[in-house]
């Protein structure tokens, strides 16, 4: 089995959405043992601690609706930053935190896999796309803008951070949307990334949705991010969030992607994000979440050989 450097940075974000609570989530993924599960794998694993955001600017939007934007636009300086330095040592995972912080991870991954002279694809699993520009934004809550900003859509220059280069929609996957506002359709329509809703998956199943994903992901020899939202699983069995939406992936619709994931040995880096340990259930979502990580890292019933591309 190939043994992964991984790299653990607690993002304590909780500004992007309407409560308070997911700044507790790096705490809930170590003490449900985050760090153990890995070492079990043969996994060499660094936990960096908790990364600190970079000192807040004034900052304002004629958008009277939004929250937090300083705090927002410290935190995407420093995680675009420290994913791209851990990026260089292994695989960055990034322990949320709401999903604001992807507007700063999405930057720094993209920005180290251009260095390289390698393709950046996303698989973002999620009720939600999060695709709302700073002019769109009715609930003003950040964590609904990351991905409008990391594929360069108008609005964010001179207040976001600019970005060295941006996510191209067609090497963006998302999954298991349920939940979409009028103005985010419009710009999916339009920028035509691959979008799997829940009615898709219902139709389709997640195996042949992921598989086409992942075999372009291979024929481009691209580097994968994977964004996992805990709101893309059926609240059922992952309560710990702000965000439910009924009819969600099932536990097995996950671990199957997470091991299908581990298969196409294309996993380059990882956000766990939007848990809310406050609104968990005696720490039920964060351990979820953690055995979905083992799973992405190897964890399996058998013993399988890893895909070789
Ligand atoms: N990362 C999330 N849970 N995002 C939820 C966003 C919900 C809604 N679209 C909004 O912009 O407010
Ligand atoms: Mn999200
Ligand atoms: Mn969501």
């Amino acid at each position: 089995m190939d043994r992964t450097n991984c790299i653990l940075l607690g993002a304590p974000v909780q500004d992007g959405t309407g409560r308070l609570g997911c700044d507790m989530g790096p705490s809930a993924f170590r003490a449900a043992g985050i760090g153990e599960a890995l070492r079990s794998l043969g996994h060499g694993v660094v936990d960096r601690g908790n990364v600190a955001p970079a000192p807040l600017r004034p900052l304002s939007h004629p958008n009277p609706a939004i929250h937090a934007l300083p705090e927002i636009v410290a935190w995407t300086e420093v995680l675009s930053q420290a994913v791209y330095d851990a990026g260089t040592e292994g695989m960055p995972i990034v322990l949320g935190g709401d999903h604001s912080l992807a507007a700063g991870t999405l930057a720094g991954h993209a920005r180290l896999a251009q260095e390289r002279g390698r393709k950046l694809f996303v698989l973002w699993l999620d009720a939600h796309p999060d695709m709302h520009t700073l002019e769109t934004t009715e609930s003003g809550h950040l964590h609904g803008v990351p991905m409008a900003y990391a594929l360069g859509l108008p609005g964010f220059d001179g207040i976001f951070p600019p970005l060295a280069a941006a996510l191209s929609p067609e090497r963006v996957c998302m999954m298991g949307l349920r939940s979409v506002d009028p103005a985010e359709r419009q710009v999916l329509a339009a920028t035509g990334l691959r979008v799997h809703d829940m009615r898709a998956i219902d139709e389709n199943g997640v195996a042949a949705l992921l598989r086409g994903f992942l075999d372009e992901v291979a024929a481009q020899d691209g580097l994968l991010h994977v964004s996992l939202d805990v709101d893309f699983l059926d609240p059922d069995i992952a309560p710990g969030v702000g965000t439910t939406v009924p009819g969600g992936a099932t536990f097995r619709e996950a671990h199957l992607i997470m091991e299908m994931l581990h298969d196409s040995g294309r996993v380059a880096s990882l956000d766990l994000v939007e848990l809310n340990p406050f609104l968990d259930e005696r720490g039920r979502t964060a351990r979820l979440m953690v055995d979905l990580t083992a799973s992405l890292m190897g964890r399996s019933v058998l013993d399988r050989p890893t895909r070789s591309f």
